[in-house]
This record gives C-alpha cells, structure tokens and sequence, in this order.
C-alpha cells in the first residue's frame, strides 16, 4: 500500500538525496524495469537502505513490504516533491570559460532545468552566443529575470564581482542561488544559497589522497 502527502518539512540532507534517488530511478524505467529495492536506491545515494526507507516515509511512500517500490509512480512523485515536472528558468551571469560550459550543457533539461539566458558584463562578449544563447547585458538582468519568470540563478563571475551580482540578482527578485565564486555571500534568509567550491572539493580529495600514500610509510615506521 502507498500512501503519499504533503512534502512539508522534509529534512535537508532528505532533500540533497532526492535527486540522486530520482535518477536511478529514471534510469530503471528506461530499462522496463518496474519495481525497485531500497537496497538499490541505497546504491544509488551512497547510503545504507534504512536511511533510503526513512527518506522516502518523509514522502509518505513505505513501498510495499518484500516487493520493493514502484519505479515510476516514486519517481513521479519525488520529480513533483523536487519541482521537476516543469523546467525551471535559470539564469547565468558570467560567461566565461566557467558560464558558457554550463550554457552548453545538454543535461540540465533532464534534471529539470533549463537555461533562460546568459548575461555579462564585458561588452565584447554581449552579443555573442554560447552554448546556442545570445550573451545579454548585465544592464539587462532585471529585464530578463522579469520576462522569463526567472528565480534561479547560476553565478560564474569573479569572485570579486560575485557579491554585487547577487545584490542585483536579489534586488530583481531572484530566490535561489547557485555560487560558483568562491566567496562568502551574504543574501537575505528567505534567499536559497548553494556554494560549489570545486577548488575546495579538490583540496579535500587531495589532503585523503596525501593521507593514503602517508599511511604505508607511518605503518613501516611502527612495525
Ligand atoms: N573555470 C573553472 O573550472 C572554475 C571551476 C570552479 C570555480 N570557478 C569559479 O567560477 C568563476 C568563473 O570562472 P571562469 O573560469 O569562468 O572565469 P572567467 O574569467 O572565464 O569568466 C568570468 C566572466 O564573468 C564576467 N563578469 C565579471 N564581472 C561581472 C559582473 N559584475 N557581472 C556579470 N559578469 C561579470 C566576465 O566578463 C567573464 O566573462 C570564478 O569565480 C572561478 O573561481 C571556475
């Protein structure tokens, strides 16, 4: 029996493994497949299933015991939880080497996003077309926010440039955020701001790399 309801109050780290959950699922169903174990969408997300089961009694869903969950009926309802039934406009300031590899990408339609415009700040580059989009003005960004019915919005500038951006793009009446700068912005609270720092990401993944090959060597010197 599955019993779905309102998808108030789900919990962040909930909602940062919504997305992965709905890919596995959406490629199950191109493959026919009809139902699904949480033990395959534990795979999925990087986690263990009992974190997947209580994910998804956050969505109301509990599966059916010993048969598993229907593939696309849960991802139905967890495109509609994370607002993918429609592609939701985005706008990208910076359209540079960063800006126009994300204006290109073919992906974003499939995950429920698409690119509503690009626009920048150097007039060389006003005109010019990336990724199949004509670079606009920043001069024009509340112009293209308004007429696009844009919320979201991708910034590719500078750092030094990325804070003045995001007072324009909240003073337009943008209500999510994703920071490609690395800065710490401030914007209002009812503002959604998500930072990917891949420089950071990397140091990371390089201090356990250097733990790695660290670890023999301290293992010899106390053996
Ligand atoms: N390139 C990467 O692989 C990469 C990876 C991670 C993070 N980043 C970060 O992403 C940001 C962009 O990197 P990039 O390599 O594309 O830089 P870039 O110099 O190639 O492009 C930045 C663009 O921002 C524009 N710009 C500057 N000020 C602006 C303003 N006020 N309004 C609108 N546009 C403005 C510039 O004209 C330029 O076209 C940087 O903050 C960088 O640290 C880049």
């Amino acid at each position: 029996m599955t019993i779905l309801r309102s998808p108030a109050g789900i919990p962040d780290a909930t909602v940062a493994r919504l997305p992965l959950y709905l890919r596995a699922l959406d490629e199950l169903a191109e493959r026919g497949t009809d139902v699904c174990s949480s033990e395959h969408l534990a795979t999925a997300a990087g986690v263990n299933s009992a974190i997947v089961r209580k994910d998804l009694s956050h969505l109301g869903s509990y599966g059916t015991r010993g048969v598993g969950y229907d593939v696309r009926f849960l991802a139905g309802h967890i495109a509609t939880v994370v607002g993918q039934t429609q592609p939701w406009p985005v706008v990208i300031v910076g359209a540079g080497h960063l800006g126009s590899a994300l204006a290109a990408y073919q992906g974003f339609g499939a995950r429920g996003v698409k690119v509503a415009a690009v626009v920048d700040a150097d007039p060389d580059l006003v005109g010019t077309v990336v990724g199949g989009h004509e670079v606009r003005s920043i001069d024009t960004l509340s112009d293209v926010i308004e007429h696009g019915e844009v919320s979201l919005a991708i910034i590719a500038t500078p750092p030094a440039a990325a804070q003045s951006v995001a007072d324009a793009l909240v003073a337009a009446g943008i209500t999510s955020i994703l920071n490609f700068a690395p800065t710490a912005l401030q914007v209002p609270d009812a503002v959604d701001l998500r930072q990917v720092d891949v420089a950071a990401e990397l140091q990371i993944l390089g201090y356990h790399a250097h733990r790695r090959q660290a670890e023999p060597a301290e293992e010899a010197v106390l053996s």
